[in-house]
């Protein structure tokens, strides 16, 4: 491993502050924390009884440590548990989830704690955010791409129909604990998925990050402190652009790079386990990266080199790395239509000028979009 950045060093354990008025909250990351959550979470919230939302996977995990670390603070706690993966953050499960919750007649004051990755987060957290108008909410994350990205920031929702994450609510939890041992669990491809959006981090605008993640990817992937501090990094990274613009007003598209083109393609699998969210946003970033280049706007170099980082990480970077049909044009275009950037029915990408250079580009021309899936389909 080579020396970590200066500016991202960081310890064996490290707290992440999101600053948002009385609203602040603390993003704990380190190895071994969950069996500290029940501690952190009374001292926070004292007298709320917890229910743990979590999916089969990993209550069969990690549930034992938080279940124990919860009752040795004194935290009352039962737990629900749903199927995993993307099929699980529907309008059925949602209402299955609260139908529970009200009928334990959990109160406004009590918490429900995500225990899983990001399905679970972002349903547990709407669950949250709705039942009796807003409960309590603490995340305990357990793959690399719920501790770098869904854990933080207060974006909870379940997918439709017509596309992915668009009914949900902005709701800030009061505390992530992110254990970093609970990563040992974690299946290889799923943490390569996380990755995607460790790397977002530093094309959107922190290329000497992308930089050292190109040296030290391996030693990211083998765990220690290289994982932590890249943890720690990407935290930091998007705990100030929540704190500049909660709601996504402005500068917070920017953690969109990648997912316009990545969402219409996790529509287009059927959110299946044919594309991982973050191996969308693999392909997602390679094509933002590739449609800037058509546009004139970044090199063909540093799309390459977007494409090769991504790749050795063991992502799908383009579309024919995605198993099973080839993906029509006319759906991934009506996917496209329904993203929640698109204002007065323009669409919005966030486009690159090279690496770190990426900016929030209004009014693209559907037409010109739709030429460039063309292309890419034959690639
Ligand atoms: N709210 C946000 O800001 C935000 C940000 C990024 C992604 N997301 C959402 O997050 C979701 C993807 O999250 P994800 O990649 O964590 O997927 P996931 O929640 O489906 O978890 C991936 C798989 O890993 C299993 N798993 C979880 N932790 C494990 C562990 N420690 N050991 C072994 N197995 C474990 C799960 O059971 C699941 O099968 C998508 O729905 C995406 O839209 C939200
Ligand atoms: O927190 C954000 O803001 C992000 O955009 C982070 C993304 O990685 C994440 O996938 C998010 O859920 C996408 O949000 P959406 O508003 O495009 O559904
Ligand atoms: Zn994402």
């Amino acid at each position: 491993m080579t020396a970590p950045l200066a500016a991202s060093v960081a310890a064996a354990e490290d707290t992440v502050t999101v600053a948002l008025g009385e609203r602040s909250y603390d993003i704990l990351i380190g190895d071994g924390l969950i069996h500290r959550a029940g501690a952190e979470v009374a001292a926070r919230l004292p007298g709320a009884r917890a229910v743990i939302i979590t999916d089969e996977n990993v209550a069969g995990l990690h549930l034992a440590a938080l279940r124990e670390s919860l009752a040795d603070a004194g935290i009352e706690n039962e737990v629900l548990t749903v199927a995993p993966g993307e099929a699980s953050k529907s309008f059925s499960v949602y209402q299955d989830l609260v139908g529970h919750v009200l009928e334990a007649r959990l109160e406004r004051g009590d918490v429900v704690v995500a225990l899983g990755g990001g399905v679970v987060g972002d349903l547990a957290g709407f669950v949250a955010a709705t039942v009796r108008r807003g409960m309590q909410f603490v995340q305990v994350p357990t793959t690399l791409l719920a501790q770098v990205d869904s854990s933080v920031g207060g974006k909870t929702g379940i997918n439709a129909p017509q596309g992915k994450n668009l009914v949900g609510a902005f709701y800030q939890p009061a505390l992530v604990v992110a254990d970093t041992a609970s990563l040992s669990t974690l299946p290889p491809r799923q943490f390569a998925s996380g990755y995607a959006e460790v790397a977002k981090y530093g094309l959107i605008d922190d290329p000497k990050f992308f930089g050292w993640l190109e040296r030290d990817r391996e030693a990211v992937f083998a765990g220690g402190q290289a994982r932590i501090s890249a943890i720690a990094t990407s935290c930091k990274a998007k705990a100030r652009v929540v704190a500049a613009d909660e709601r996504e007003g402005g500068v917070r598209a920017l953690l969109n790079l990648g997912h316009t083109f990545g969402h219409a393609l996790e529509g287009a699998t059927g959110f299946s386990d044919r594309l991982f969210h973050g191996e969308g946003v693999a392909v997602g970033m390679c094509q933002a990266f590739r449609f800037s280049v058509r546009m004139g706007l970044c090199s063909p170099g540093d799309a390459d080199r977007v494409e090769a980082h991504l790749k050795a990480a063991g992502l799908p970077t383009r579309i024919s790395d995605i198993p099973g049909d080839v993906l029509a044009v006319e759906r991934l275009m009506t996917l496209i239509a329904q993203d929640k950037k698109v204002t007065r029915g323009t669409l919005t990408f966030v486009l690159a000028r090279g690496i770190g250079k990426s900016f929030i580009a209004r009014d693209i021309a559907a037409d010109d979009v739709a030429a460039f899936l063309v292309e890419e389909l034959k690639k």
